[in-house]
């Protein structure tokens, strides 16, 4: 039997069953009288039961693409795609009704009271009313507006609109969640609370399949991801593997007066791995930051500032594409 040779520490959810698959996945946009646009250029992956797996990667490299077409709502134009074994051009409702949706811009409707929000979406999964009931109330619990239930959606903060999003995607108790930037344009406390949210689903067992461009959610919820760049995927794994695959352990961040920069990191050179530099600092990868550190004070250099982090998936970006993920 295969799975007797799994090794033991291989996580539970790496030996769940394949919920999608996509192999060569690709999509082209039309342009009058221009050569069609490759937004998705022929991708690899697939995502198990369980896992919880991210698409990282700036803005335009085809995330939002790609969570459009394994939410079926945008058919690709090449290679081959399934979900839950299904094919989205055949089999989009039987999929959407096991799926749940948060998509990058808030669609709920906000006239309406939050929990009719609920109600709306659960009677167009045909469920009945007394389950959608029991539902809405058991969710709005669970991402914290049970309290607000009967007011207006209008004027609820902009953290409160996404944790709503949030349960209504999960209204039809969908096998997999796909959450397109759930965090984008939140300020840092209400982007913690839909993380803290997120995590609890990942710890029940939800399969999420989430795109950021913030490293620290990727890095922090992800068992799995793929760096997507221009429409391709840069590496695939999990966030620590990136991180020891492309980058050394730890980065010394240098920062110069701004028309010494280029001198003084080549001044630098050859004491680190590796030497980034970008407009504002100056990034020496080393697995021992402090020792690079002294060696770049003893060879007569004085930054005005010098900090020593470890590794990040900003870092693994940088390394793979020569850009910044974050402007
Ligand atoms: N309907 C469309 N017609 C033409 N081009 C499109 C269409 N939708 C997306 N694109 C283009 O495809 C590329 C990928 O867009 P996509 O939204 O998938 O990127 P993304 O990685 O999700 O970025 P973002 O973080 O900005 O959402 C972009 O250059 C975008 O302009």
């Amino acid at each position: 039997m295969s799975g007797r040779n799994q090794p033991s520490t291989a996580p539970a959810s790496a030996r769940g069953e394949i919920l999608i698959e996509a192999r060569g996945l690709s999509k082209h946009f039309a342009k009058k009288g221009a050569e069609p646009f490759t937004a998705v250029a022929g991708i690899d992956f697939e995502v198990r039961r369980g896992e919880v797996f991210g698409f990282l990667g700036p803005n335009g490299a085809g995330k939002s693409t790609t969570m459009r077409m394994i939410g079926c709502v945008s058919p690709s134009t090449g290679g081959s795609l399934r979900v839950f074994g299904m094919d989205p051009a055949a089999d989009g409702p039987a999929i959407r009704a096991r799926l749940g949706v948060v998509p990058q811009e808030d669609t709920l409707d906000t006239e309406m009271q939050v929990r009719d929000n609920l109600h709306v979406y659960g009677r167009y999964f045909g469920l009945p009313r007394a389950v959608i009931r029991e539902r809405t109330e058991r969710l709005l619990e669970f991402v914290q507006l049970a309290d607000r239930a009967r007011d207006k959606v209008e004027p609820l903060s902009g953290g409160m609109k996404r944790r709503l999003t949030i349960a209504r995607s999960l209204i039809n108790e969908p096998e997999i969640l796909i959450l397109d930037e759930p965090t984008t344009g939140l300020d840092p406390q209400a982007r913690h609370v839909v993380w803290d949210r997120l995590y609890r689903l990942k710890q029940r067992g939800t399969t999420l399949i989430l795109t950021t461009h913030y490293m620290d959610e990727a890095e922090q919820l992800c068992d799995r991801l793929v760096v997507m760049d221009k429409g391709r995927i840069a590496a695939e794994g999990a966030p620590h593997e990136l991180i020891a695959r492309y980058c050394t352990r730890e980065v010394l961040e240098l920062r110069f007066p701004l028309d010494e920069q280029d001198q003084s990191a080549q001044k630098a050179a050859g004491i680190a791995q590796k030497v980034e530099v970008l407009p504002d600092r100056v990034l020496m990868y080393a697995d021992d930051g402090d020792g690079a550190l002294q060696a770049v004070r003893a060879r007569g250099l004085e930054p005005l500032t010098a900090l020593v982090r470890r590794s990040t998936l900003e870092d693994v970006f940088l390394t793979l594409t020569g850009r910044t993920l974050v402007d």
